[in-house]
């Protein structure tokens, strides 16, 4: 059971459920390509490689580029360089700081789950003007296990004051590591349809789903009565 007497911690996930940052990734892998007279990835080449973190992404961009695996520290560093405040294409969907506005009137504490590192996840947070919303940020490099490891979405409802083996509250995230790490942590999962998911939604394992911010203030009082 679940249920919270008081408003319980929410944690939301970022690339593909509070912001579109594909575009962004797209042109920083596509410059790092060029340094190395590698033809540019499509948009929808690089958004199947996001989820799972930067070093993941890379491994990817290699098996897909046929550069050498042992570059792939280098090629991090180089993406991080680019990456590290690069907010000018990313957007947030349409009526996530309504939606997050609302559930903190309300009183539930707001916190975010990344495995994207924390200087950028800091950046594109002060960029839309959000940071202040949330108690916890954990990013993909705030602690040596990622999602779909439960070690961090833990860390992140602790940093809440939920108990971290026992957590009360909801997470909500668009990918196949989101459902995963809910799984793995014990929390009902609230799925975003419009993100970076592979897998067809009535495939996916989840509390509830919704392809609109405006609806999530309902469902996220729905979900935290019944448990
Ligand atoms: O940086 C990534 O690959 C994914 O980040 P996310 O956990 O916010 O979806």
């Amino acid at each position: 059971m679940n249920i919270c007497f008081a408003p319980c911690p929410v944690v939301f996930d970022l690339d593909g459920t509070l912001i579109d940052s594909v575009p962004d990734i797209h042109a920083c892998v596509n410059a790092v390509l060029r340094l190395h007279g590698v033809a540019p990835l499509t948009l929808d080449q690089v958004r199947g490689f996001v989820g799972g973190g930067v070093d993941l992404l890379w491994r990817r961009v290699i098996g897909t580029t046929g550069l050498p695996a042992e570059a792939h520290r280098d090629l991090v560093a180089s993406f991080m360089t680019r990456y590290h405040d690069a907010t000018g294409l990313t957007r947030l969907y349409p009526n996530v700081t309504e939606a997050l506005g609302i559930l903190a009137d309300r009183g539930y504490p707001l916190g975010l789950c990344t495995n994207k590192p924390l200087g950028p996840t800091r950046a594109i947070l002060d960029h839309f003007g959000i940071a202040h919303l949330f108690g916890m940020v954990i990013g993909g490099d705030s602690l040596p296990q990622r999602k779909p490891d439960p070690a961090p979405l833990r860390a992140a409802f602790a940093g809440l004051g939920a108990d971290p083996l026992k957590p009360r509250g909801v997470y909500v995230g668009d990918s196949e590591f989101d459902e995963e790490c809910a799984s793995n942590t014990g929390v009902p999962f609230l799925l975003f349809t419009h993100g970076y998911r592979k897998t067809p939604v009535e495939q996916m394992a989840h509390h509830g789903t919704f392809d609109d911010f405006a609806h999530l203030p309902l469902l996220v009082e729905e979900t935290s009565a019944v448990g």
